[in-house]
């Protein structure tokens, strides 16, 4: 069977992304093979998928027919071209999507000469399909390609396309988020334990408040804030509450790292 599809880097990232993939069918098991350094890490991948497992990034660019996922940590991209760039390019060139943050198009197309490119930035709840990615594509990108990125992504949740310039605020908000929300539902849940109620029952309430807030403001399309204004009475529990979190300066907290993490993006990235 044909190999469509190489995932370099089989981490949190990769394995999101694989697993929905396969899950959706829109690979088939033999049609994939995952690269990785770490020899445990590879028999987990194939024990668990089924899916084809190397240590060899060369071996497995010479294979891949279709499209290469780059899923590694961005200081490790220079390791990783260093071991197929005596493959490049190839003839029919595979397309590469990388989802290595700050890392731009024009690095990825200096490091891989002649190759098609798609920088993505998604986000861990796409293990769950319920991801949100951003995409921006290389110049002289084909139809097919940018079809096949996108296909890939709408596999783990939702996507948009955005230009170059906007990649780095994505990452400060979509890419990062996940970990502000992890602490603010840590956070709510440790507050309902202060206030008497066991943990198990703290963590559910937390966790469903935030999932059903997020689910009633995408169905409804409700303004975050005329949701605020229907939880508040006058003089009832919610306003004493939300005058807490202005006190201690809540949202300024949330902008701040949203746009903090953008910073470290463009930081990481050269333009
Ligand atoms: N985590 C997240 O929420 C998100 C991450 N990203 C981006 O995704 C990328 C991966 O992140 P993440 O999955 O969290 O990181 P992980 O460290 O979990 O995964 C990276 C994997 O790549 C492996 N690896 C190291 N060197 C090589 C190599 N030469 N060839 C092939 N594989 C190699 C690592 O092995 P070993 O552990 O042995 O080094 C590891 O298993 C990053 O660039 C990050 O910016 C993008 C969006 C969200
Ligand atoms: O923290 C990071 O660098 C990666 C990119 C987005 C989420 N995690």
């Amino acid at each position: 069977m044909t190999i469509k599809l190489g995932l370099i880097g089989g981490g949190v990232m990769g394995e999101a992304i694989l697993s929905r993939l396969l899950a959706r069918k829109i690979y088939q098991v033999s049609e994939v093979i995952v690269s990785e350094p770490q020899e445990a890490r590879r028999s987990f991948l194939h024990q668990r998928y089924g899916v084809s497992v190397t240590n060899d990034n060369g071996q497995m660019w010479s294979q891949v027919r279709e499209t290469v996922i780059l899923a590694v940590k961005p200081q490790i991209l220079s390791a990783v071209v260093e071991e197929v760039v005596d493959k490049l390019p190839m003839e029919p060139s595979p397309l590469m999507i990388s989802i290595l943050a700050g890392v731009s198009l024009k690095q990825l197309e200096n490091s891989f000469p002649g190759v098609s490119i798609v920088r993505a930035m998604p986000n861990t709840p796409a293990t769950v399909g319920a991801g949100m990615t951003a995409i921006c594509c290389g110049d002289h990108l084909q139809p097919i390609h940018h079809h096949i990125a996108t296909t890939i992504f709408q596999a783990v949740g939702e996507v948009v396309e955005v230009c170059e310039s906007l990649m780095d605020a994505v990452t400060g908000l979509s890419g990062s988020g996940p970990a502000y929300v992890a602490l603010m539902i840590e956070a709510l849940a440790d507050g309902g334990v202060a206030s008497g109620l066991p943990r198990a029952v703290a963590k559910q309430l937390a966790l469903h408040t935030v999932l059903g807030t997020a689910k009633l403001i995408a169905e409804t399309n409700i303004h975050p804030a005329e949701l605020k204004d229907q939880v508040t009475s006058p003089g009832g529990t919610t306003i004493a509450g939300v005058r807490e979190l202005e006190r201690a300066g809540f949202r300024s907290a949330l902008m701040e790292a949203v746009k903090a993490a953008a910073e470290r993006s463009r930081e990481m990235g050269v333009y």
